[in-house]
C-alpha cells in the first residue's frame, strides 16, 4: 500500500466512526468518503471497452479494444518489450522527469503546429514510426494507415518488413513516404532495398541501426503460448523475409533475418555514396553518434531505442535527447521516438530541440481496433492534444517552442 492509500484507509475509518453519530449528514459523508485521486473515481478497466473511435479520450482507449480483436500471438509481437522491458517502461517514466515551463500573455488564438522536413511541408511534427507486419493486426494494414496520414497530411515512414510494398504504401498516400532500411548481412540485398524505394519514389532512406541481435521478447513467447493458433513462422522467424512484399524480385541470398553484426561507419559510407536520395539513421541513443553522423553526410537522425524492443537498460530517449540536440547543433534534423503517447510529451520534446516525434504503437492500437478510421481517430488526439499543449505553454508555432519552455526536476 502507497502512504496515499494508508492515510486514504485511515480517513476512510475516522469518517466510518464519524457515521455512526447521527449530527453527521449523510451527503457530508459521502462527499467526504470521496476518494482524492480521480483515477480511483474512474479507473480504466471499469470503463466499457469503447465501440467508436469517436468515443475515446486518449489513445490508450484502443489498446484493449485492439486486444480483444487480434490474436494474442500478433497482439504481443506489438506490445511486447525486450527481457524485463524496463526501457519500456523508462520511456514512458523519462516525461516526468521534466517539467513543462509555459509563458503567460502571448496571442495563442492561431496554432500553427507545420513543420518543414528534408524539403516536405506536414501539418503536424507527428510522424508514423515504421512498422513492421501490419497486416497481422488488421486486413488493410499499411494501406489504413498511409489513408490515415494522408487525411491528417502526416509524415509516414514505411518499414522494410512491412506487409505493403512500398508502391502501394506511396500510392495509398498519395504522396512520398520515407523508407525504413533493414540493410541485412548481404550488401546486394540492401541495394535492391534501396533501389525499389527510390525508383517508387521515396524521397528519404531511414537506416535503422539497432538490431543487431535477435531480441529477447518474452511478452510475445508468452502471449504466443496462448494463441492456439499456428503462429510458428510469423515475426521474425524462420522464411519471414521472403513472405514480406518489399523483397519481391530481390535475390536473398540465403538472408533470413534484419538481424545484422556487420552495420559500421563503413557500410554508411559506402550506402551514402550509393543512395542518391535523402539519407536518416535511425536509433542514434548518444552525442558521439549523433556527432559521427553530422560528419558522414547524414541528412536527418531519429532519436530512438525502438519503442524498447531491442535492448533493455537503456535511457528514455527524451532523457538522452538534450546531449543529441546540443551534439547536432542545427546542422540536421532531429527526429524522436519512444513511448510518445501525450501531446505534452511531444511539445517537451519539440521543445528540447527534435522536428519531429515518431509515434509507434498507438496508430497501431488505432489499426488493430478499427482499421483506418482508428488510426485517423489516434492522430486527431495527439493533434489535438499537440494543439492544446502548444497554446498552453504560449507557443503559437513549433519554431516558438524554446528550450527555456521546459527544464529537468
Ligand atoms: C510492432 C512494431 C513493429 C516495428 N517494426 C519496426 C521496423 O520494421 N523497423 C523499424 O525501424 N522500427 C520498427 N519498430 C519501432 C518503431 O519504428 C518505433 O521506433 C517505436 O515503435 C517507437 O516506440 P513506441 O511504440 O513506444 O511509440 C516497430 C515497433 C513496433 C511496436
Ligand atoms: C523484423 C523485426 C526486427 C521488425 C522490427 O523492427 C520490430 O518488430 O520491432
Amino acid at each position: 500500500m502507497s502512504p496515499h492509500h494508508i492515510q486514504l484507509a485511515s480517513r476512510r475509518r475516522l469518517l466510518q466512526f464519524l457515521a455512526a453519530s447521527p449530527l453527521f449528514a449523510r451527503e457530508a459523508l459521502a462527499e467526504a468518503l470521496r476518494p482524492s485521486d480521480p483515477a480511483e473515481w474512474a479507473p480504466r478497466d471499469l470503463d466499457k471497452l469503447i465501440t467508436d473511435p469517436k468515443q475515446a479520450l486518449d489513445v490508450f482507449d484502443f489498446e484493449p479494444v485492439m486486444k480483444q480483436n487480434v490474436p494474442p500471438a500478433h497482439f504481443g509481437y506489438m506490445a511486447t518489450g525486450v527481457d524485463d522491458e524496463a526501457t519500456l517502461r523508462a520511456n514512458r517514466e523519462g516525461f516526468r522527469k521534466f517539467a513543462l515551463r509555459p509563458r503567460r500573455l502571448v496571442d495563442v488564438s492561431n496554432i500553427d503546429m507545420s513543420i518543414e522536413i528534408l524539403g516536405a511541408r506536414y501539418d503536424s511534427p507527428i510522424v508514423i514510426a515504421p512498422t513492421g507486419s501490419n497486416r497481422a493486426f488488421h486486413p488493410d494494414a499499411e494501406i489504413a494507415v498511409a489513408k490515415a496520414a494522408k487525411a491528417g497530411n502526416h509524415l509516414q515512414i514505411l518499414s522494410t518488413v512491412a506487409t505493403t510494398s512500398i508502391e502501394d504504401a506511396i500510392a495509398a498516400r498519395g504522396a512520398p513516404v520515407w523508407f525504413q532500411l533493414y540493410t541485412t548481412q548481404r550488401w546486394e540485398v540492401a541495394e535492391g532495398l534501396v533501389k525499389r524505394a527510390v525508383a517508387a519514389g521515396a524521397p528519404a532512406i531511414v537506416v535503422t541501426l539497432d538490431v543487431r541481435t535477435p531480441a529477447k521478447w518474452e511478452t510475445f513467447v508468452r502471449l504466443r503460448r496462448t494463441d492456439t493458433r499456428e503462429c510458428g513462422s510469423c515475426h521474425g522467424l524462420n522464411d519471414y523475409l521472403s513472405r514480406k512484399p518489399n523483397f519481391a524480385g530481390i535475390d536473398l541470398g540465403g538472408v533470413s533475418t534484419t538481424v545484422v553484426t556487420n552495420l559500421t561507419w563503413d557500410l554508411i559510407k559506402r550506402l551514402r555514396d550509393a543512395v542518391k536520395v535523402k539519407l536518416v539513421l535511425k536509433g542514434i541513443l548518444g552525442f558521439e553518434d549523433a556527432k559521427l553522423a553530422t560528419e558522414a553526410g547524414i541528412d536527418a537522425i531519429v532519436v530512438s531505442n525502438h519503442g524498447g524492443r531491442v535492448e533493455d537498460g537503456v535511457s528514455a530517449t527524451i532523457a538522452v535527447l538534450p546531449e543529441i540536440v546540443d551534439a547536432v547543433g542545427g546542422r540536421m534534423p532531429v527526429l524522436v521516438d519512444s513511448g510518445f503517447r501525450r501531446g505534452s510529451d511531444i511539445v517537451m520534446a519539440l521543445a528540447i530541440g527534435a522536428q519531429a516525434v515518431c509515434i509507434g504503437r498507438p496508430y497501431l492500437w488505432g489499426l488493430g481496433a478499427f482499421g483506418q478510421p482508428g488510426v485517423e481517430r489516434v492522430l486527431a488526439i495527439l493533434r489535438a492534444e499537440t494543439r492544446n499543449a502548444m497554446a498552453q505553454l504560449g507557443a503559437p508555432s513549433v519554431r516558438d517552442l524554446t528550450p527555456a519552455m521546459v527544464r529537468r526536476v
